[in-house]
């Protein structure tokens, strides 16, 4: 599902954050990437989405080569993928509903069913009584929760997070885990996660890779 050969990744040419990175996650795996602060987690997980440009090497995501990658391409890669952040991101000016329905406007779905499928959603990740609020009415854990509903709304092959549960209690982060692992498990999605704490009991097989000194390995 990713095959990266020989990646290189830099902002500005003269320091590579990521070198010579060589890996291959199959489909329906699930992934943690570590490292230490600074060592490129967020800078990897944006080449796989289009965000940054790869500079040498060659990374294919579902099946699609990214080097060089721009205009419909691009879109067609994104359509592949589902991303979740650590502060959420949702667009303040929207209910939680009309977020959840923006990945399905954007891939050209019509109104009626864009809502349909962010209701859904809402009942999956247990908000339909929240529906018609905004972001900023909501708790943390609760905004995290929707993002993972908007994430999953266009049914993507990828599901790419970055410090998904960093704000969060545990309480919140465990809905969260609990919703990447439904994910990955009933829905055979492909799970990438960028995280400084890997959750304790998980309660499914999961792969780990690390990133040091621009390097990417595999934790035995
Ligand atoms: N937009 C940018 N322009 C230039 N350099 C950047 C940019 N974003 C990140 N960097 C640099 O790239 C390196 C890797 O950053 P990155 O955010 O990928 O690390 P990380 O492992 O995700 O860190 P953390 O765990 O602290 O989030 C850092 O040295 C950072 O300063």
């Amino acid at each position: 599902m990713i095959e990266a050969t020989n990646i290189y990744l830099t902002y500005d040419d003269n320091k590579y954050i990521i070198k010579k990175g060589n890996f291959s996650i199959k489909p329906k795996e699930f992934i943690f990437i570590g490292g230490n602060s600074g060592s490129g987690k967020s800078t990897l997980l944006k080449s796989f989405y289009g965000e940054i440009p790869i500079k040498h090497g060659n990374l294919k995501i579902a099946g699609q080569e990214v080097f060089g990658i721009g205009g419909k391409k691009l879109r067609l890669l994104r359509k592949n993928i589902g991303i979740i952040f650590q502060d959420y991101k949702l667009v303040n000016e929207f209910t939680i509903e009309e977020n959840i329905m923006i990945p399905l406007k954007i891939n050209g779905y019509s109104n009626e069913v864009s809502k349909e499928q962010a209701n859904k959603l809402l009942a999956h990740v247990r908000l339909s009584h929240r529906a018609g609020y905004y972001p900023n009415e909501l708790s943390g854990g609760e905004q995290q929760r929707v993002a993972v509903a908007r994430a999953l709304a266009h049914n993507p092959k990828i599901i790419i997070a970055d410090e998904p549960t960093g704000n969060l209690d545990d309480y919140s982060a465990d809905l969260v885990w609990n919703l990447l692992k439904g994910a990955n498990e009933q829905l055979g999605i492909t799970v990438v996660v960028v995280t400084h704490r890997v959750p304790r009991n998980l309660g499914i097989k999961f792969r780990q890779l690390s990133i040091d000194d621009g390097i990417i390995y595999e934790v035995s």
